[in-house]
């Protein structure tokens, strides 16, 4: 159990109740939240779609959600019964006066506490109606705790991000507003932190004097899916870079607090943030690869002519002493031979000899969790030899431990009003100032030659290049 000694209740309004994030992610989290007795008898969850459909035929679909993930046999019925719906257009007014009505009968059906959290798990161009018709219906009116999670992209640049917050805190306190993204509720990237602060020894060479290269990958084996419209409007930029990417960069590179308690923790990444200095026109001819997969053009409602990128490889630098002419690499993609999220610091060797492979420290995100070690090591029958041998991970550990899905953490963070998992908008700002530099040097480009990579390979070769003018290459994993 991850939440706490006392079990919450209240209600749940989840905008987009019927998407593709709130069936795969959301209710397989509260599910498992339930499970574990997190949840009092006093919750009611209320999904909301432009969709018609009974409180009925949406438990189905929940159960049906559920039944992609547990087996159907084991499924606690219970879970259901707190479970209504709301067909709404988050555009209308009108249609808020209705909600307002469904979120009553269901408080008063499950006798839910007052307090009050609105999951946006809608596209962000509806997230400023969603806010403005929450106010002007009276709902955040209503007495006891009112608390608004809002999904990544936050915005569509710097300049939107600050017009969406702005109306948030019309409406919500800044304490009342989580800024969700979901790469850091993962136990995994979470550990990086905890094991730079547990071991010094690994702090003390956490710098240009030991690491050579920081290397951060996301491939994903899969296309896009039915997600052609959101997609074509953002492509992997905004859709890993801006938000999952950077934050795990961040984890990575940021000093550590003296105390690792939430708020330092949150000022180090946002002074990190600001030494990532923005990207030049010339810096991204040279430094930023960006990739589409073959059959991208022919996916559901992409254009035909579409440039939008699914793949981008790009070349950070940190102006800090610590991190003085060591590159952080970062790439993903969709479509790709692999999937996988990892980290791998690259180290310096003293080794005269030559040896394939560089030592490095490995930390496995998603799927494979742990750490792992790549050590130079005599030969054991050739004397003048060194041999690249790898340590670990400790798999008998992790196989006694439940790691906590990472919208479990999200989520238990926003029913429990911590932001162990959350970042703060003076980051999400940053984050944008620097993706934004790249966009408008795109902007200022000739048009990508796209398609340029063959689904299920490793990308597009100009990526290679990207490493080969420093004399590195990518660590695949096939
Ligand atoms: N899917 C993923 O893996 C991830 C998604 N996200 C973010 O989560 C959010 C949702 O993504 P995802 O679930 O993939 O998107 P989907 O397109 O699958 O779902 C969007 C949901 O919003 C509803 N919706 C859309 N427009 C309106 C409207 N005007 N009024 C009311 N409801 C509306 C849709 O239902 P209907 O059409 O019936 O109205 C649907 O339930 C996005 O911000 C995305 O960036 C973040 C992390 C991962
Ligand atoms: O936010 C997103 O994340 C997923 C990857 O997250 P995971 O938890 O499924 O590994 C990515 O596929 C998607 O495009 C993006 O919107």
């Amino acid at each position: 159990m991850i939440m706490t000694e006392k079990q919450v209740g209240g209600v749940i309004v989840l905008f987009g109740g019927t998407g593709d994030l709130a069936k795969s992610e959301i209710i397989p989290a509260l599910y498992q939240l339930f499970q574990e007795g997190n949840f009092s008898e006093q919750f009611a969850l209320i999904g909301v779609s432009r969709t018609e459909m009974s409180d009925q035929e949406y438990r189905d679909f929940v159960r049906e959600a559920m039944e992609n993930v547990v087996d159907k046999d084991t499924i606690d019925d219970s879970f259901f019964q707190h479970f209504f719906y709301q067909a709404a257009d988050n555009t209308e007014l009108n249609d808020f006066k209705n909600l307002s009505e469904t979120i009553q009968k269901a408080s008063n059906e499950c006798e839910a506490d007052p307090s009050y959290i609105y999951y946006y798990s809608i596209p962000p161009s509806v997230y400023d109606d969603t806010t403005k018709n929450l106010k002007e219906s009276g709902i955040l009116d209503y007495e006891g705790s009112h608390r608004v999670a809002v999904e990544k992209p936050f915005g569509e640049s710097l300049e939107s991000a600050e017009e969406y917050y702005d109306l948030l805190q019309k409406a919500f306190d800044p304490q009342e507003i989580y800024l969700v993204d979901h790469f850091l509720g993962f136990e995994s990237l979470q550990n990086i932190l905890v094991t730079r602060q547990a071991n010094p020894f690994l702090e003390a060479i956490w710098n240009s004097d030991y690491i050579e290269q920081v290397q951060i990958s996301l491939p994903e084996d899969f296309s896009i899916g039915s997600r052609g419209a959101f997609y074509d409007e953002n492509g992997a930029l905004l859709d890993m870079f801006q938000n999952h990417i950077l934050q795990i960069l961040a984890v990575v590179a940021m000093d550590l607090p003296e105390e690792m308690d939430d708020k330092e923790l949150n000022e180090k990444k946002l002074e990190l943030f600001k030494s990532i200095p923005s990207f030049k026109l010339e810096d991204v001819k040279e430094k930023v690869v960006r990739g589409q997969y073959d059959t991208y053009r022919e996916e559901d409602d992409v254009p035909e002519e579409s440039h939008t990128e699914t793949y981008i490889a790009i070349e950070l630098e940190i102006d800090s002493d610590r991190w003085s002419d060591v590159p952080f690499y970062v790439r993903t993609g969709k479509s790709l031979a692999e999937n996988h999220l990892t980290v791998d610091i690259l180290l310096k060797t003293s080794s005269k000899m030559s040896v394939d492979e560089q030592p490095r420290l490995t930390f496995s995100i998603e799927p494979q969790l742990g750490i792992s070690m790549v050590v130079h090591q005599k030969h054991p029958t050739e004397n003048e030899e060194v041999l690249a041998a790898a340590i670990g991970p400790d798999k008998e550990t992790w196989k006694t431990i439940h790691f906590p899905e990472a919208y479990e953490n999200i989520i238990s963070d926003i029913l429990t009003d911590s932001e162990r998992h959350i970042g703060t908008f003076e980051q999400v700002k940053e984050q944008w100032r620097i993706t934004d530099s790249i966009r408008k040097a795109w902007e200022d480009m000739p048009k990508p030659d796209f398609p340029n990579y063959k689904t299920g390979e490793i990308g597009p070769e100009k990526a290679e290049d990207l490493l080969k003018r420093n004399n590195h290459s990518w660590i695949y994993r096939i």
